[in-house]
């Protein structure tokens, strides 16, 4: 942390991560044993903080926060457990994680005048604690990239403690951050709307994340052809040797050996003939966010139009929801909809603003995840759908910073993120699932939802309304989203209710002819393949996590580029068009039909 950063945060330079790691973990075993205690919450957070998550930091940082409210209203669903929890502790001497910078000296403050026998000792710890969670949420969320929420946060904690100096230092840290950022004047005031609150945080593999399979595993690989089998007959699952993939150009296009890692894709068992299907994924992990839209609750597709032989049929408790036929409706009822059925879920993060489309439907698509899982009580990591996926996960290693608080989060870090979208909603939609957001930290904390997004961004499908063009159905295909991506693809793909690959009448490539010979791998292709190699490489980069180095794409870009031709599209080398080109800004998101 550099001199001029504020001090609110971390209590020591650079603690050993080992100590830290123990200590998360006594603390997440001591919330399962008392889930309304909001001290062990902020305990955590100083932790995570410690650690270098600042996300996670902020997620329980939110949940104490949420927690302080619950003790000071006794009208609030868990207002006896959380001031239950709270028996033990005292203010006077405080619980250390409150005893931080200047906050004790406020105490005066936070007393609502009479003293602390009219406060109420329990609600004076609750007025501490809050003041902690703003200084927490406001430092974390600003180091996340997200600074009209820190901002937001640091307004509401000086709201109750106008001088606590460490508020104080944390605004205006943010307030620099933001100058910097929006490249305004010393003297230029600061509009808190127009502050960027998209952040990217840690994608990783938490170490304490024991629900990622061996993916390469004898009984991975048996799972994963057993679900297979009856989607893709002529298909298995195997280990493929991918090319290790660089953020941009490089020089070994022209090189004949590059380095490559192993991965899962899928091959073919037998000989597929050119035009013939490949695989028939249905479609359940699905996303809609358009209200009141006439889609298939389960499939996403478009539903027929309402007529004395329509098949539609409506949930009978919750007149609303509809699917295309009894089909979708028991396949439904048996992996989600009871969980949400009747319970007001509908309309959240329906018809988003343009710019948070993608967010919406990645958000929607953890909300029917949730819905899985809940119904069908499982972790929500051990949903069938998304448990084999692999989320593009950056080594711990590599993750890890000094701690130190600059102007954007380090570059290693790649997970899109925001403290709407990955916080607040995701812990709302499950109050109105009925779900005790407390007592079931260990299947909704902060990082399984961040493992799930990890696990849908590079993978999920995006349609596009025709009405407006704008994306308004997702969905995640996990069998499909196993095959790799290649500029030469051998495969095309079309979805609607169903992921269908068929093998390619002609290849693309000296339009040789199409089919798939026993052994081949399944090439699919995640961007149009029509395009020029730097246009194709710009396109694919947000899903293939990186530069691709297919052999057409080595190959055209290691080829001389005639004089006073540049090799960017457009003229606009080396700015990243992947979002104009199709006109959707949807990172990883691919649209619906694949090209012939
Ligand atoms: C949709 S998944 C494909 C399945 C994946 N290989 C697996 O093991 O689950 C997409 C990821 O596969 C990898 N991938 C797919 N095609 C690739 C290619 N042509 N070159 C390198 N990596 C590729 C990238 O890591 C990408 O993020």
């Amino acid at each position: 942390m550099d001199a001029s950063s504020p001090s609110a945060l971390t209590d020591e330079r650079e603690p050993p991560r080992g100590p830290l790691l123990d200590r998360r973990q006594q603390l997440t075993d001591a919330l399962a044993a008392s889930p309304y205690d909001l001290i062990l919450y902020l305990e955590r957070a100083v932790v995570y903080s410690n650690l270098a998550y600042p996300d996670l930091a902020a997620g329980d940082a939110y949940r104490a926060l949420l927690l302080a409210d619950e003790v000071r209203d006794e009208s609030f669903e868990y207002h006896e457990q959380a001031k239950e929890a709270l028996h033990g502790y005292q203010t006077i001497p405080c619980p250390e994680v409150l005893n931080h910078g200047c906050l004790v000296k406020d105490l005066d403050r936070l007393l609502d005048g009479d003293g602390v026998e009219a406060a109420g000792e329990y609600n004076l710890l609750a007025n501490l604690a809050s003041v902690r969670c703003f200084q927490i949420l406001s430092i974390s969320l600003l180091l996340c990239g997200c600074l009209k929420s820190a901002l937001t946060f640091c307004e509401r904690g000086l709201n109750m403690v106008p001088h606590n100096r460490e508020l104080l230092e944390i605004k205006e840290y943010i307030e620099q951050v933001a100058r910097r950022r929006l490249r305004l004047q010393p003297d230029e005031p600061i509009e808190i709307n127009g502050l960027p609150d998209r952040g990217v945080v840690r994608r990783e593999v938490y170490t304490w994340n024991t629900y990622e399979p061996d993916r390469f595993s004898e009984e991975s690989l048996s799972f994963l052809n057993q679900q297979l089998s009856g989607m893709a007959p002529k298909c298995e699952v195997r280990v493929s040797d991918l090319p290790v993939l660089l953020d941009g150009e490089s020089n070994a296009d022209g090189d004949d050996i590059i380095p490559t890692c192993n991965q899962l894709g899928l091959f073919a068992k037998e000989d597929i003939g050119p035009g013939e299907p490949v695989l028939e994924e249905y479609s359940l992990l699905t996303a809609n966010n358009r209200h009141k839209e006439s889609i298939c609750d389960a499939c996403g597709t478009e539903l027929p139009p309402l007529q004395s032989n329509s098949k539609a049929v409506s949930c009978p408790e919750c007149y609303d929801t509809i699917f295309c036929d009894d089909f979708c409706f028991e396949k439904a009822q048996k992996q989600y909809h009871p969980a949400v059925c009747d319970k007001d879920v509908d309309s959240i993060a329906k018809d988003p603003d343009a710019h948070d489309i993608d967010q919406s439907l990645y958000l929607l698509l953890l909300a029917r995840l949730l819905a899985m899982s809940t119904h069908q009580e499982i972790h929500p990591l051990e949903v069938k759908e998304i448990k084999y996926i692999w989320g593009d996960f950056v080594s711990e290693s590599m993750n890890d910073i000094d701690g130190s608080i600059t102007d954007e989060p380090p570059p290693e870090w790649t997970l899109p993120f925001s403290f709407k979208y990955n916080v607040e909603i995701p812990l709302h939609i499950l109050e109105k699932m009925d779900v005790d957001i407390y007592a079931t930290l260990e299947q909704h904390d902060l990082w399984v939802f961040n493992t799930a997004y990890s696990k849908f961004r590079g993978t999920a499908s995006a349609r596009k309304n025709l009405r407006d063009g704008r994306p308004d159905v997702a969905a995640v295909h996990p069998m499909w989203c196993l095959a790799n991506h290649d500029c030469n693809p051998n495969v095309t793909w079309e979805w609607g209710g169903r992921m269908v690959l068929s093998a390619r009448k002609t290849r693309v490539l000296g339009k040789q002819p199409g089919g798939i010979r026993a052994g081949e791998e399944i090439l699919n292709h995640y961007c149009d393949v029509d395009l020029p190699v730097q246009q194709r490489r710009e396109w694919a980069q947000g899903s293939l996590g990186g530069w691709c180095m297919c052999q057409r794409c080595r190959d055209e870009a290691a080829k001389p580029v005639p004089n006073g031709v540049m090799k960017g599209m457009n003229g606009v080398n080396g700015v990243n068009t992947t979002n104009g080109t199709n006109g959707v800004c949807l990172c990883g998101i691919y649209e619906q039909r694949g090209q012939t």
